[in-house]
């Protein structure tokens, strides 16, 4: 790949907007990646005596998956043709900056690229908050599972800032962080340069919180608005977590955060969007919240996680007497495995000789979780199997089913089967003393 090649005249007039296109910022990548800074940094920006990386770019057909291995690329996704025109495409276009792997990955997925779901009919607005900001507000009352809303990304980059280049000499490890900083700016203008201009328009009218820690304007908008893809597709020599890619959104990313949250997200690879639905029954004027943070953490490691975003959760979990709230969240799994093997004993037991209590403590569980806003976790679906085969057992058939209802709701709303917990209740039932 020829080095320079970016800026040279032939260079420029070859780079249509819609193609896909090579970007090598080094020949040998080591696989490390590098913790921002965030509030305000002295000395932010690019620092003197910096001398950017003359990146080459080369265009490539946009069917092409056969890149050179390590590339990373700018490309649309659906293809995009020259002659294609903004409302041709009404779920939009992604803007992608990604590996030639990743493309792979993806365009091997499964009935890659259909159209998105899409709801009924628009049962959310977008509208200002007393103290967040805008946010996003149900127009109608939802039921659990309901969709929300169904998008494609304005622009998808890896998630994790990858280091690409050595420290250069004389430089302090914060120069060093705003070196690469600069140059990732750098690096994602061309995705931006790519955006039809409504696209491009929607992205800069983002929120940014990352405007004095040395984050340019796009890198700043990807930090406070990117969700996190966590499936499908990764590089794999950084590791699932490293190798995760962010998708910034024009209305998903309006979203406000609680670790209470009232809605889920999910991505489906196949038609390359985001599907958010309702994870609780909703009233209409309610607004909707999904979680930026590890709602099975501690209120104190998710304030920590929150801190970039430039906010303090003001949830009941997080101002309040935090210590039962931490109980809950963190125990979570055991408190409901365990309760799982005590229902299985009891349901071993003759029906004359038990006593009914498992119900209640079961219906305690579940308020309690569900208070924490641990809905879409793995264990709740656990929890609502082992209620409605409680009340199955007591010969309660309607909230048998409410309950069932309630387990196939939580799988169209995470879009997943729920997970094999038997090695979980058999070790819970080991360890639990009856
Ligand atoms: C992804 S944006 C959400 C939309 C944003 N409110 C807007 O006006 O575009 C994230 C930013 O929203 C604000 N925000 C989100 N959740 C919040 C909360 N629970 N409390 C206060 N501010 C919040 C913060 O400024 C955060 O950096």
């Amino acid at each position: 790949m020829k080095r320079g090649f970016l800026n040279s005249d032939k260079a420029k007039k070859a780079l249509s907007s819609t193609s896909p296109k090579v970007y090598d910022a080094s020949a040998d990548k080591p696989p490390l990646v590098m913790k921002l800074p965030y509030g305000k940094v002295a000395n932010a920006g690019r620092p003197e005596g910096y001398n950017s990386l003359q990146v080459p770019i080369m265009e490539m057909a946009a069917e092409c998956l056969d890149h050179p291995e390590g590339a990373v690329l700018y490309t649309s996704i659906p293809i995009r043709r020259s002659r294609s025109s903004y409302d041709d495409e009404p779920t939009g276009w992604s803007e992608c900056f990604i590996t030639s792997s990743v493309k792979r990955q993806i365009y091997e997925t499964v009935g890659f690229c259909r159209a998105p779901p899409q709801p009924e009919r628009v049962n959310f607005r977008v509208s200002l908050t007393s103290d967040m900001g805008l946010g996003m507000f149900a127009t109608c009352s939802l039921k659990m599972g309901d969709l929300i809303l169904s998008e494609r990304p304005l622009i998808v980059s890896p998630a994790a800032t990858r280091v690409t280049f050595q420290k250069p000499s004389g430089f302090t490890d914060e120069q060093y962080t705003q070196a690469i900083l600069f140059e990732r700016e750098k690096a994602l203008e061309e995705c931006l340069k790519r955006m039809f201009p409504e696209s491009r328009k929607a992205f800069y009218a983002l929120a940014n919180s990352h405007t004095e820690d040395g984050s340019g304007p796009i890198v700043g908008r990807i930090r406070t608005n990117g969700f996190t893809v966590g499936k499908g597709f990764y590089d794999k020599q950084y590791g699932e977590t490293s190798g995760a890619y962010s998708a910034t959104c024009d209305k998903l990313s309006r979203i406000n955060h609680s670790c209470r949250p009232n809605t889920t997200y999910t991505f489906d690879v196949a038609s390359f969007s985001f599907q958010l639905r309702a994870m609780r029954d909703i009233k209409s004027g309610e607004q909707l919240f999904c979680s930026y943070s590890t709602v099975t953490l501690p209120a104190a490691d998710r304030k920590r996680q929150l801190a970039p975003y430039g906010f303090q959760c003001t949830c009941a979990s997080c101002s309040g007497d935090t210590a039962n709230s931490d109980r809950v969240r963190t125990n979570h799994i055991d408190l409901i495995s365990v309760n799982r093997a005590e229902y299985d004993i009891w349901a071993g037991i003759p029906r004359y000789l038990r006593n009914n209590s498992i119900l209640q403590s079961s219906l305690d569980l579940l308020s309690d979780v569900e208070n924490e806003g641990l809905r879409a976790t793995a264990f709740y679906p656990l929890l609502l199997c082992t209620i409605s085969e409680i009340y199955a057992q007591l010969g309660d058939t309607a909230n048998a089913n409410l309950y069932l209802g309630r387990q196939e709701a939580w799988k169209i709303a995470r879009n997943q089967e729920p997970f094999k917990w038997d090695e979980i209740i058999a070790k819970a039932k080991r360890n639990f003393k009856f």
